[in-house]
C-alpha cells in the first residue's frame, strides 16, 4: 500500500451552544482524506479522519509538518508485514524530529491522520475496524454492543428550565437511560435547580446522570459543588478542576466519594500516565475520557491502554470523549467501558451509522469496512468532497 495523496478541508462545527469554560461560535474541524494506490471492487481505497468537538482544525500543523512527513517517507518504512501501511510506523514518521513534552495541539493533527490511517487499513481488510482491533489486540474479542449517553444539556440562549428537560426527554425517547449536563458557568443554586430539573425526567435516578464542570472551578469551587451534589449520587462528575492539576483531583477525591471522570484534554499516554500515578483517581468507580481522535490517535491510546493495565486500570473504566464512530469502534473492539454520543450537537461528525438504533443505551456497530463513516450519509456528504480533491 502506498499513499498517494493527502487531502484536507476545515469544516465548521460553530453552534450557539456554550460550556462553563467556552463558547462554540468559531469551533471547526479538520477533515482528512488518505488516498492510497490498494484497490478494493474497483476503487482505491481512501481512509477518512476528522478531530473532535474543543479543539480547533489543526490545519497549520497538517499542512506545515505531519502531512508532509508521511507524503515523504519511503513506502517501505511505512509498511507492515502485510504490505499495507502499519499505522505504528506511520505515527514514527509523522513524529519524527519531534521533541518530548509540551503536547500541544500535534496530538491533535496526528489523531486526524491515524484516524484516517486505520480505516484505509481495516478498508483494505475489507473488515470493520472493531473486528480488526478485536482480532489484532484483544484476543478476538468484540463487545455485541457499546453503552453509550447522550451528552447535551449545553448552556444556550434564553433556553430555561423546561427547555432542558425537553432536551432530556428526547434523549429518552431516542432510546438513551443515561445523559449528561454542562454545570459550571451559573451560580450554584441555578445549577442545582437545572440538575433536579433533569432528574425528575429521570426517574430522580441520579445513576442516569452526568455533570460536566469543562474544567471551569477552583479547587475550592469543586469541593462545594461536589458536597452539595454528593447526594444525588451522580453517575459522575466530569471534568471538576482544571485537567492537568493532578494534586487537585487528588485532592477533591478524598472528599467526594461518588465517581469522578476527566481526561478529555490529556493528549499523550504520558499525561495519563501523571493523571493515573498523582491524580488519586480510584480504579474502582472513576472513568477516564481520554479521546484518541485528539490524542495522537490509536496507536498512542493502545500505549494508553498498556499502561493503564500496568497501574491496575481495567479497559472498562474508559469512555472516551469525541462521540466519534472512531471511538466507538476502539470501545467495542477494545472492551472499554462505552463512548459518548452528541445526538444533537456537533453533527454530522458525531453519531453512528443511519440504520442503527439505540436501544436501553446501547449501540450495536455496522458490519461494514473501515470505520463506518459511508454508512453515515450526513457525514459521508462532507467527506466523499475531500477525497475527490
Ligand atoms: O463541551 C465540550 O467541550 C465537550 C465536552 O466536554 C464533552 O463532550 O464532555
Ligand atoms: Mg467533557
Amino acid at each position: 500500500m502506498r499513499i498517494t495523496a493527502i487531502r484536507d478541508i476545515v469544516a465548521p462545527i460553530k453552534s450557539d451552544i456554550a460550556n462553563a469554560y467556552i463558547d462554540f461560535s468559531t469551533m471547526t474541524a479538520s477533515v482528512v482524506a488518505v488516498v492510497t494506490d490498494v484497490v478494493v471492487e474497483g476503487r482505491p481505497v481512501v481512509g477518512f479522519g476528522f478531530n473532535s468537538n474543543g479543539r480547533y482544525a489543526p490545519q497549520g500543523l497538517l499542512r506545515e509538518r505531519f502531512i508532509p512527513r508521511l507524503l515523504s517517507a519511503r513506502p517501505e518504512d511505512l509498511q507492515g508485514e502485510d504490505g499495507l501501511v502499519d499505522p505504528h510506523r506511520a505515527w514514527a514518521a509523522m513524529m519524527r524530529n519531534e521533541k518530548p513534552g509540551g503536547h500541544g495541539e500535534r496530538s491533535v493533527a496526528v489523531g486526524v491522520l491515524d484516524m484516517a490511517l486505520w480505516d484505509a487499513v481495516a478498508k483494505a481488510n475489507r473488515v470493520p475496524l472493531w473486528r480488526l482491533l478485536a482480532d489484532r489486540y484483544n484476543g478476538g474479542e468484540a463487545d455485541a454492543t457499546a453503552w453509550v449517553y447522550a451528552a447535551g444539556g449545553y448552556y444556550y440562549p434564553g433556553k430555561g428550565l423546561e427547555g432542558l428537560q425537553d432536551e432530556m426527554r428526547s434523549y429518552l425517547d431516542r432510546g438513551y437511560s443515561t445523559v449528561k449536563m454542562k454545570v459550571g458557568l451559573v451560580p450554584l443554586e441555578e445549577d442545582l435547580a437545572r440538575i433536579e430539573a433533569a432528574l425528575a425526567v429521570l426517574d430522580h435516578d441520579g445513576s442516569r446522570l452526568c455533570v460536566d464542570v469543562n474544567g471551569r472551578f477552583s479547587l475550592e469551587e469543586a469541593i462545594r459543588f461536589g458536597h452539595a451534589i454528593a447526594p444525588y449520587n451522580l453517575r459522575w462528575y466530569e471534568e471538576p478542576v482544571d485537567p492537568l492539576d493532578y494534586l487537585a483531583h487528588a485532592a477533591l477525591a478524598t472528599v467526594y466519594a461518588p465517581p469522578l471522570a476527566t481526561g478529555e484534554n490529556l493528549f499523550s499516554m504520558q499525561d495519563a500516565r501523571n493523571l493515573v500515578r498523582h491524580g488519586g483517581l480510584r480504579a474502582d468507580r472513576d472513568i477516564l475520557q481520554f479521546d484518541p481522535a485528539l490524542s495522537y490517535g490509536l496507536v498512542e491510546y493502545l500505549r494508553t491502554r498498556d499502561m493503564l493495565a500496568a497501574h491496575g486500570w481495567s479497559p472498562r473504566r474508559c469512555v472516551p470523549h469525541g462521540g466519534h464512530q472512531f471511538a466507538l469502534n476502539i470501545a467495542v473492539g477494545l472492551g472499554l467501558g462505552g463512548n459518548e454520543s452528541y445526538p444533537d450537537v456537533f453533527a454530522p461528525f458525531g453519531g453512528f451509522a443511519d440504520s442503527v438504533p439505540v436501544r436501553d443505551s446501547r449501540v450495536a456497530m455496522p458490519d461494514i469496512p473501515g470505520i463506518g463513516f459511508e454508512a453515515k450519509s450526513a457525514l459521508y456528504a462532507v467527506m466523499r468532497p475531500v477525497a475527490e480533491g
